[in-house]
């Protein structure tokens, strides 16, 4: 490299290092890691299980706020929008007015650009479904992310899931969602099962996904030893965390 070009990408670095940090956000990971199981309150409007969730009067501000009074450790925003009636709005109006809470993009990625874009409308965290992407796309899905300095949710359902997740290199944080895509039937026995299986000494932070109504849910997970808990239609129909 020529002299002049070393002095300028070694003041550049400096540069880049501001503008990285002025788009950090809060780790998800770190959120999670807090002593007791922590839950993570989505933002779910509505599903292809059950339709319409979100009310008429739904509003966005008291819903997130609620979840701060009750200690929530991040955020779940559905940004897809046919099918959850979700928007990537949501997650940067969420990230902005609480911008010291973690928010996971909870879409459905195939595409290197929605990682990207995950990034500038102010994710801390993106999903990665196993059952969606071949093991290549997976891997490089994945390693995006973390170059973009983005957190990943790599989400399993069975075995065969788990066993492809294992192999991405750099994991660090895995799902286990009790709801099964095709009957939509959820049951908290798939985390029970599943949960044993991954390996202790990888250092994998743990959650549990979908179909958690209860508290007596919240205290069986908990006792299976999972780090957290992603609650959606819950935590939108009741007030399963009992407002303060
Ligand atoms: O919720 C659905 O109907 C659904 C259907 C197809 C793909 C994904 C789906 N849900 C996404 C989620 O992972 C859940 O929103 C999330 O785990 C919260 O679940 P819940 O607490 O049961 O609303």
């Amino acid at each position: 490299m020529s002299n002049i070009l070393h002095k300028i990408k070694l003041e550049r670095e400096k540069q880049l290092s501001e503008e990285k940090k002025i788009l950090s956000k809060p780790s998800l990971i770190k959120a999670l890691k807090k002593d007791g199981i922590q839950i993570i309150g989505e933002i779910k409007r509505a599903s292809p299980s059950k339709g319409t969730i979100a009310k008429d009067t739904f509003d966005i501000e008291k819903q997130l706020d609620y979840y701060v009074k009750n200690n929530i450790a991040a955020f779940s925003i559905l940004t897809e929008n046919h099918f959850f009636k979700g928007q990537n709005e949501d997650l940067t109006f969420a990230g902005k007015l609480h911008p010291e809470i973690p928010v996971l993009r909870k879409d459905f990625i195939f595409d290197p650009f929605q990682v990207a874009q995950a990034k500038f409308i102010g994710a801390s965290a993106v999903l990665l479904i196993v059952k969606m992407l071949s093991d290549i796309e997976l891997i490089n899905l994945h390693k995006l992310a973390l170059d973009l300095e983005l957190e990943v949710l790599v989400e399993i359902h069975n075995e065969e899931d788990l066993e492809r997740a294992l192999r991405i290199p750099e994991i660090k944080l895995l799902g286990i969602n009790n709801r099964n895509l095709d009957t939509f039937e959820t049951s908290l026995s798939v985390t029970e099962n599943l949960f044993p299986k991954i390996p202790a000494g990888k250092d994998i932070t743990i959650i549990s996904e979908s179909g958690v109504h209860t508290q007596e849910d919240l205290k069986f997970l908990e006792s299976i030893g999972v780090d957290g808990v992603l609650i959606g239609e819950s935590l939108m129909k009741t007030s399963l965390l009992n407002p303060k």
